[in-house]
């Protein structure tokens, strides 16, 4: 099906280059903190997001979730944060996804220059460079056809045809890359299987190609085929994504780690090798 939105076409074909906001070249290596050098395999600029002494308390409470958490993700690599359930996992993801505000501490991005040393101010990670994917998304699918959930709380306003085509372009793009282009965007999103509900609800986080893609369970509650088919889309969203997932199967997503940490209870992060 053609894509409409408010009355006018946009592009149905082909899948356009995707373009990531930040432009500088793939490092699936590390650029693990400040005090650790570069490989010297890598020979560009490349950024990381970083946490720096973030601890968080929720308001009006006493108790700590996240005691002093750091760590560094580079641009383009993918992320697991394992452990126990009520350690702190998802309180670090809302607070990435500016949910909610560290108590004390940083979130942000830093650039570094082919020195390995940064080569400008750090920069805030705003929540307008992530997208956060929850737990069971197809829970809170609102809409009557999957076009409607993508744009649902896009602006209404009439913009010019420019900015409606530029929106259109993004929606083309973010369907065509989670393999969504063989669904018609008619059909009601409550219908569609597992699999293709994970899909949407990536779908509709890549509209707006976020920075840092966050991922909490994502493979929570599929069938074995829809697990292996969300897997063989990560992998492929990788390689345009800085992805961050929160899981407990490791064993699935193993194949997609550069770097993991275990959260251990009390809300302490320690860099570890996943427990295979
Ligand atoms: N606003 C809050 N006030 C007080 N305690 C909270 C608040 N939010 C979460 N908690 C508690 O903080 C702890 C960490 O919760 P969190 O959901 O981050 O854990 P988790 O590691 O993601 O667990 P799971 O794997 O089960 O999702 C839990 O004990 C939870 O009950």
């Amino acid at each position: 099906m053609a894509l409409k939105l408010g009355g006018w076409r946009a592009l149905e074909s082909p899948p356009l280059p995707i373009t990531p906001k930040s432009s500088s070249s793939s490092s699936s290596s590390s650029c693990l903190n400040f005090r650790t050098p570069r490989p010297s395999s890598v020979k560009c600029d490349y950024s990381c997001f970083e946490v720096r002494d973030v601890s968080y308390r929720p308001p009006g409470t006493e108790m700590s979730l996240l005691k002093s958490v750091n760590f560094s993700l580079p641009e383009k690599s993918f992320g697991l944060i394992f452990g126990r359930s009520g350690s702190g996992k998802t309180t670090l993801l809302q607070l990435l996804a500016g949910l909610s505000k560290p108590t004390s501490g940083s979130i942000h991005i830093q650039r570094y220059g082919n020195d390995g040393h940064p080569n400008q101010s750090p920069e805030p990670l705003t929540p307008e460079r992530v997208g956060i994917v929850f737990q069971f998304p197809e829970r809170y699918f609102m809409a009557d056809n999957v076009l409607e959930e993508v744009t649902f709380g896009w602006p209404r306003q009439r913009g010019d045809l420019q900015f409606k085509e530029h929106l259109a372009l993004r929606l083309q793009r973010a369907i065509n890359w989670v393999g969504l282009n063989g669904i018609s965007l008619d059909k009601d999103p409550h219908t569609l299987s597992g699999g293709y509900k994970r899909r949407l609800a990536l779908a509709i986080q890549l509209v707006q190609i976020p920075d840092l893609l966050i991922l909490d369970e994502p493979l929570a509650g599929l069938d074995w085929k829809a697990r292996a088919d969300v897997v063989k889309l990560l992998k492929h969203l990788k390689k345009e994504l800085t992805i961050l997932a929160v899981s407990h199967d490791l064993k699935e997503l193993a194949t997609l780690v550069d770097q993991s940490w275990s959260m251990k209870m009390g809300g302490i992060l320690k860099e570890e090798p996943l427990p295979l």
